[in-house]
């Protein structure tokens, strides 16, 4: 089944669960494939687009932007070019500077916004496309992050990452012979945001038994498969080659649907994310570069994987069984070494003392009960 068949099973199966949630029909065009962009003026042509807008930055634009833009052009359309401009760390972050931006580089007779590039830049283009009720394209340039599918932003306001519901893409152009060309750091990344799933999926089963929160056993297992898929193919994702690259984008794909489909990003991102979040914004604070989003939560993964291996062992409470179901601290670092990825907070550049904030603080980030939000407001205030 290719993918727009499986999102149509998908759909039939959400619209049967009686979980509670209210599911979201996806209807999102994906274009996974070698030389994909090249069905992007066709598309616009067939939608009726005549004046669009592209975002991309200085990588960004060289990756695929200019292809992009030329492509759109030789088909005889109008289009606007916003090439986002790096801050004093050699950074674009999706902040409030940039969505003004962004915004102001939208025509309001602009037809739809294209995004090229990673997770930042999909995240801007996504929350812009929400405020001016635009149509919002996906041209990814690196298998770098599961939120090109997603209709949440994650967005820094006022210093503090939050998520504001925005909308996904109305199709994606995901070429992979662009994504094959992405530093292998940055498929690493996307791998280290999979390997998050084995935390935020084993949180979201705390989430529903100790907190009582929504649980939907469709997106639940989406994210899993997504999940076993890129394991059943590290090497290939090590290698860097179009079967591995393809694997992990497919499953990255997966992932933002699963948050799509259920408006909530509880089956991708748990405890390791919000620690990976919180190290984000010291590293900011800092001044220094927040490092591939993906790389920190792979590392997070880890180190969070420790500490609720203990919790199962030592807490006596059955829920936390899920987690001596984790692989081991060890094995996830082996995988992360494997296919090219930082596995230590050294490795990330932040200090031990963000770390300990980071265990300390990560659980009042987002409204959801895990396995961190134990440990600091059970675990810790009964040891004193
Ligand atoms: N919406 C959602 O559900 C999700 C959102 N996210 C968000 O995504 C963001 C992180 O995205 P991520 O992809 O890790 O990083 P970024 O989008 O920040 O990009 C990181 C770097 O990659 C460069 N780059 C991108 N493509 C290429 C390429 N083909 N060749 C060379 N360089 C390239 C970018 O260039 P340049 O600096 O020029 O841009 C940038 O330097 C975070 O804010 C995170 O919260 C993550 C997961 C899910
Ligand atoms: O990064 C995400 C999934 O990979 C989503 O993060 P949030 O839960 O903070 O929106």
């Amino acid at each position: 089944m290719n993918m727009n068949e499986r999102i149509a099973a998908w759909n039939e199966e959400a619209q049967q669960c009686a979980c509670g949630h209210q599911h979201r029909v996806v209807d999102m065009l994906i274009h996974l494939e070698a030389g994909a962009i090249q069905r992007l003026p066709g598309y616009l042509s067939e939608q009726g687009y005549r004046q669009v807008t592209v975002v991309y930055d200085r990588h960004t634009f060289r990756a695929a932007g200019s292809d992009v833009l030329s492509s759109i052009r030789e088909a005889g359309m109008h289009v606007d070019e916003i090439a986002l401009p790096e801050n004093r760390t050699g950074d674009i972050i999706a902040d409030e500077a940039a969505i003004v931006q962004v915004m102001l580089g939208v025509r309001l007779e602009s037809q739809a916004v294209i995004a090229v590039g990673s997770g930042t830049i999909h995240d801007l283009v996504r929350f812009v496309c929400s405020k001016m009720n635009k149509p919002f394209l996906s041209i990814p340039t690196a298998a770098s992050v599961d939120g090109f599918t997603s209709a949440g932003a994650p967005l820094i306001v006022s210093g503090i990452k939050q998520t504001f519901q925005a909308v996904p893409p109305e199709a994606i152009f995901a070429d992979m012979n662009i994504l094959e060309q992405a530093p292998q750091v940055m498929t690493a990344a996307g791998f280290g945001d999979m390997l998050g799933k084995y935390t935020s999926l084993a949180d979201w089963i705390v989430s529903r038994d100790l907190g009582g929160e929504p649980f939907c056993p469709v997106a639940y297992r989406m994210t899993e498969e997504a999940l076993h898929t890129c394991i059943d193919h590290v090497q290939a994702i090590a290698e860097g080659r179009a079967e591995g690259v393809a694997v992990l984008m497919d499953a990255l794909i997966v992932s933002g649907i699963s948050m799509l489909i259920i408006d909530h990003s509880r089956p991708a991102s748990g405890g390791e994310h919000h620690l990976s979040h919180i190290l984000e914004m010291d590293l900011m604070q800092a001044g220094e570069r927040p490092v591939l989003h993906g790389a920190k939560v792979g590392v997070a993964c880890a180190l969070i994987t420790v500490k609720y291996k203990e919790l199962a062992q030592t807490s006596g409470e059955q829920v936390f069984g899920i987690y001596d179901q984790l692989p081991e601290a060890s094995q996830l670092i082996a995988w992360l070494e494997q296919v090219g990825g930082p596995v230590t907070t050294e490795q990330l550049g932040v200090t031990p003392e963000m770390v300990e904030h980071a265990f300390n603080t990560a659980h009042t980030l987002r409204p959801r009960y895990t396995g961190l939000r134990y440990i600091n407001e059970v675990l810790n205030t009964r040891l004193g």
